[in-house]
């Protein structure tokens, strides 16, 4: 098995650090897990207000923790669920590769190229200050844009593929903010595990 592959690539950036794992996991174990994942997970769409004005999000979510502690963005205050063995099973295998401990996974799935998530950064203050957020990919590829907030020249994307694995860490989410864009591109479904820890 591809587990823990050596290929990783570490972008030197301003102010951020961006760890890419692209064979975290091998494509056969990624299919399998998508596979799982889309028909065993608690999938639901929240509507969300954006300057006052409310619609049903541009993906679908779920969120598991190891604790009861819900999480809140854009309007919207999510409850978890229990994690399942399958998922505390790739927890685990992250905490091992990230070198630290993950209570909560949100999960969204892209159901085609006009699923969505607009530019934000993950800095809800339940997340604490320099939060180490790992982001697990699984089917479609799609590329994730990342910007700096003040250094207009520091504007870069990165196509994530299906079994990668995306390591945001340092001050990446007090200076940076990044996004999955709609694309034209005919491309298939795409699930994303985002593992955090909410304290
Ligand atoms: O789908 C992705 O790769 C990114 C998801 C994300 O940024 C988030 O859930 O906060
Ligand atoms: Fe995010």
């Amino acid at each position: 098995m591809d587990l823990f592959s050596s290929n990783k690539t570490v972008f030197k950036l301003p102010q951020a650090e961006l760890i890419y794992i692209p064979h975290f996991y091998n494509p056969q174990k990624a299919n399998d897990l998508f596979m799982s994942l889309k028909e065993n997970c608690a999938w639901h769409q929240d509507d969300i207000t954006i300057f006052g004005k409310t619609h049903p999000q541009p993906r679908l979510t779920a969120l598991y923790a190891d604790n009861k502690k819900s999480y809140s963005y854009s309007n919207i205050t999510m409850h978890p669920e229990m994690f399942t063995d399958e998922l505390a099973h790739i927890k685990t295998d992250i905490e091992n590769e990230a070198n630290t401990s993950f209570s909560t996974v949100l999960l969204n799935r892209y159901r085609n190229g006009s699923d969505s998530n607009g530019w934000h950064a993950d800095n809800e203050k339940e997340l604490g200050k320099n939060p180490i957020i790992a982001s697990f990919s699984l089917g479609a590829s799609r590329y994730f844009h990342f910007k700096h907030r003040a250094i207009k020249t520091e504007r870069h994307k990165l196509l994530l593929e299906s079994g990668s694995l995306l390591i945001m860490a340092g001050e990446m989410q007090q200076y940076w903010l990044h996004q999955i864009p709609k694309t034209k591109r005919d491309v298939g479904e795409r699930i994303n595990l985002t593992f955090r820890k909410i304290v």
